[in-house]
This record gives C-alpha cells, structure tokens and sequence, in this order.
C-alpha cells in the first residue's frame, strides 16, 4: 500500500472551517522523508516502541479559560517504527497537537495511550499512557531553550553529576556518539557556545539533545525549518 494511502486522518479543527489539519502515518522513513521537502507547515512523529501503537482517540483541546477548541475530534493511529506526518495551514493546530503528544498539555476529553497489540492484531493488554519522560519534543525556535555555554553541555545537559559507575558511563558515551553522528554534529566542535552556530546546526544540536535519551516518541515541529540536507 503506498505510505499516503496508509495514512489515517482526520477531522480537526479550529475555530474557522476553512482551516485545516491532517495527519498521514507513514510506513517507512524513505517515504517520510519524500514527503517532507514540500511541506512547509509540517510536523513529524517517530514511534520506536515495538508490537504497538500510540492511540489518539477523539481528542478535544480547548485552553483553560477560553470558549472554542483549537483541536476538535482529533483520531489517529502510530504504528511502531513508523513516521506521522501532520500538516495544516498556520493556525490550524499543529503546535498544540504536538503539546498534548508531549504531555505538556492535557486534552479536554478523548485519550491519548500507547496500546500493544498481538500477532492477531487483537489488543493484548491493557493501554499504557505516554509518560512524557518517553517523548522528545524539538520545539520550532530549539535555540530558545539552550541553556549550556558549550554544545557538549548543552547535549549533556540533565545527566547524573555524581560519578556513575562504568556502565552508566559507557551507556551515556555510546548515546552521545549517537546522538551526535545522528544529527550531523560530528563536524562541530563540542566546545563551541550554542549560540554562536548557525541556524540549521541549532536545529541540529536541538535534535541530538531528544535524541541522547533515546525517547520512543520524537516529535519535531518544522523539522526542515533552516537546514540543507
Ligand atoms: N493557550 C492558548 N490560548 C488561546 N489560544 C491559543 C493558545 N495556544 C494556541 N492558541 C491558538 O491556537 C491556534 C493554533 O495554534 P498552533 O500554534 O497549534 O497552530 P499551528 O498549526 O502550529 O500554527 P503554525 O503553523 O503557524 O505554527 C492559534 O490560533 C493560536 O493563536
């Protein structure tokens, strides 16, 4: 089945019916990554967890103290491995779905879970929720939240001060080396001051920050925002 055909989606919206917001969960990251050069109003979802899907089920957002939801009726499935695509016009909701993926906001009604599934495609157990120590989010201005004087500490950031005992630390090396061979920072020094890089290698340095804690959901919010691949 071709990827855009997998894809599932979905009704939102905002307040004007003239916007609007879809999601298409693609099956492989070559696909993915087609689809994504033209789309400049896009974010992107990556599942790692395995024999699951994260589940999104008529999920409303209105922010506390208003009268309209910016998200209305909002479904979609994330099989494992895979790569979502959700685009819209500016101010359709993008954003804000992202948050609610994130843990960094709650819906108004509907749920958001992680549900694993058998080899009969029947649910074997019951649904976890998406703890957001589990989703990395790359926000669309990454370089607002840099807080190191180095890239080696901005990536770094967080991590046990104490000693930790040897194979914490070969963990924690073998994620940085990851991390950074990732996100293409390896041309970088890791002693440059974040601040003085350039546009696309913040959003670079912003990726290998999510991706040193290995979170099974990595959201990214105009991912190809300032970069040249
Ligand atoms: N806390 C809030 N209270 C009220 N309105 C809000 C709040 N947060 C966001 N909005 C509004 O919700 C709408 C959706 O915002 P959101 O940032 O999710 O859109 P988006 O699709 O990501 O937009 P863009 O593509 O321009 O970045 C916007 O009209 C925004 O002004």
């Amino acid at each position: 089945m071709p990827a855009m055909e997998a894809a599932v989606s979905l009704s939102n919206l905002s307040r004007s019916p003239s916007k609007f917001l879809r999601t298409t969960i693609h099956t492989s990251s070559r696909n993915a990554s087609q689809h994504l050069g033209p789309l400049g109003k896009s974010r992107v979802l990556s599942l790692s967890v395995r024999h699951s899907c994260i589940e999104v089920k008529r999920v409303n957002y209105r922010p506390p103290g208003t009268q309209h939801n910016l998200l209305n009726d909002v479904s979609f499935s994330l099989p494992e491995k895979s790569f979502g695509l959700i685009f819209g016009r500016s101010g359709s909701g993008k954003t804000t779905l992202l948050q609610l993926l994130a843990g960094l906001s709650k819906p108004t009604s509907g749920s958001i879970y992680v549900q694993r599934y058998g080899t009969d495609g029947n649910a074997n157990s019951s649904p976890e929720s998406l703890s957001s120590e589990r989703v990395g989010i790359v926000f669309q201005f990454p370089e607002r939240y840099f807080l190191a004087d180095t890239v080696l500490e901005e990536v770094t950031f967080g991590w046990p001060r104490q000693k930790a005992d040897l194979a914490m630390r070969q963990r924690l090396a073998l994620n940085l080396q990851y991390a950074i061979n990732s996100a293409g920072l390896n041309t970088i020094p890791l002693d440059e001051d974040p601040h003085s890089l350039s546009g696309g290698y913040k959003r670079r340095l912003a990726l290998a920050i999510q991706l040193v804690q290995k979170p099974d959901l990595l959201l990214l919010d105009e991912p190809l925002a300032g970069l040249v691949l």
